[in-house]
C-alpha cells in the first residue's frame, strides 16, 4: 500500500486552494516541458495535497496551449495517487443548472491540437479509457458534497472541445441531441494522460452556463462563467476541504485498475524500446524495470 497524495487541478477561477497548510512551492522542468504553474504542496487535515492551477496564476494559458503532459508528469513526480480536477462547464440539460456540481463519468474527446500521450514511436502503449473516471474517488467526492449539503449530481458525459472560441449554435444543438451533458475545453487529454500515468482521476464539473442552445438564457461569455465560478467558490472550497479532510491515508486500490493501467498496455518489445523515450518516461513507468 502507498500513501495517498491528492492532486487538485484548479480550472477557470480556481487558482488556489483555501485551507492548504504548510505550503511549499515547487518549480521544476519535466522531460515534457514546464507545468502550468509551480506546484503547491501542503496538507489539509492529515491528507497530503498538491495543488496546480491549470491555466497558471492570472489565467495565462489557453486550453490548447496548456502543457498537459508536463502537468501530469509533475504531479506524478510529486507522488500524487489521485487527481481531482475542477472544471467550469456549459450545460446541455435544462436540469443541470448554473451553480450545480456534476460528477461526470464519461468524456468525449473532440480536441485536435494537443499532445495526448506520453507514449509513441519507440514505446507504444494503449491504455483502456472505457471507464475514465475512478469510481471510488468519484464516490468520495459525492459523499463530501452530501456531507456539506452541496447540490451535486453523479454521472454524465463531458464533451471536450478544442476552443478557445465557444461553440456555434449548430454545434451546441448537435452535442445536445447526442445526449452529452456538459462541455468544456480542458478535461482532455488531461484524463487520458492521468490514466497513462496510473493516477486515479475524477472531475468536478461546475456548471456555469447553458452554452448557446437555451432560448431563455444568454449565450455563454467569459463574464457569465466568471460570475458563477466566483459565486460558487465558497461551495467548491467546502467540498474540496471536506473531501480532503476525510480522505483515507492509504491509497485505495482502484476497482477498475486506473492505478495499474499500464499492466497490459505496452506492446513494444523490451529490446525494441527507444532508450531516449524510456528516459523521458521514467516517472510514468516507474513501476516497471527499465533495461
Ligand atoms: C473561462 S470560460 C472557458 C474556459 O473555462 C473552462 O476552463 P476549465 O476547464 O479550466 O475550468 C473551459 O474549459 C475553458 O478553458
Ligand atoms: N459553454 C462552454 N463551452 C466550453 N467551455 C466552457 N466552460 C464554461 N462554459 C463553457
Amino acid at each position: 500500500m502507498s500513501a495517498a497524495v491528492v492532486g487538485i487541478i484548479g480550472g477557470s477561477g480556481v487558482y488556489d486552494l483555501p485551507g492548504l497548510e504548510d505550503v511549499r512551492e515547487l518549480t521544476f522542468e519535466t522531460p515534457w516541458g514546464e507545468p502550468s504553474d509551480p506546484l503547491r504542496l501542503g496538507r489539509i487535515g492529515e491528507t497530503k495535497v498538491v495543488f496546480l492551477a491549470r491555466h497558471g496564476r492570472g489565467h495565462r494559458l489557453s486550453p490548447s496551449s496548456i502543457n498537459y503532459r508536463a502537468n501530469i508528469d509533475a504531479l506524478k513526480r510529486a507522488g500524487v495517487t489521485d487527481i481531482v480536477s475542477v472544471s467550469a462547464c456549459g450545460s446541455f440539460k435544462e436540469d443541470l443548472y448554473p451553480g450545480l456540481f456534476l460528477l461526470v463519468d464519461q468524456f468525449v474527446d473532440r480536441t485536435f491540437a494537443r499532445r495526448s500521450s506520453f507514449f509513441g514511436d519507440g514505446c507504444v502503449a494503449h491504455v483502456s479509457m472505457a471507464h475514465p473516471v475512478a469510481p471510488l474517488l468519484r464516490g468520495r467526492i459525492a459523499a463530501a458534497a452530501a456531507a456539506e449539503d452541496i447540490p451535486c449530481v453523479t454521472g454524465g458525459t463531458y464533451v471536450c472541445m478544442e476552443g478557445p472560441q465557444f461553440s456555434s449554435l449548430a454545434e451546441s444543438q448537435m452535442y445536445r441531441s447526442a445526449g452529452f451533458d456538459v462541455i468544456g475545453m480542458t478535461a482532455m487529454p488531461e484524463a487520458k494522460l492521468a490514466r497513462e500515468a496510473e493516477i486515479s482521476y475524477a472531475t468536478i464539473a461546475m456548471v456555469t452556463d447553458y452554452d448557446c442552445w437555451h432560448p431563455h438564457h444568454d449565450d455563454v461569455d467569459v463574464a457569465s462563467v466568471v460570475k458563477i465560478v466566483q459565486a460558487n467558490s465558497g461551495a467548491a472550497s467546502r467540498l474540496l476541504g471536506r473531501l480532503l479532510r476525510d480522505f483515507p491515508a492509504e491509497h485505495e486500490p482502484c476497482p477498475i485498475g486506473s492505478d495499474r493501467a499500464l499492466d497490459n498496455a505496452i506492446i513494444t518489445a523490451a529490446p525494441a524500446r527507444d532508450p531516449a523515450l524510456l528516459k523521458k518516461l521514467e516517472a510514468i513507468m516507474f513501476r516497471f524495470d527499465q533495461p
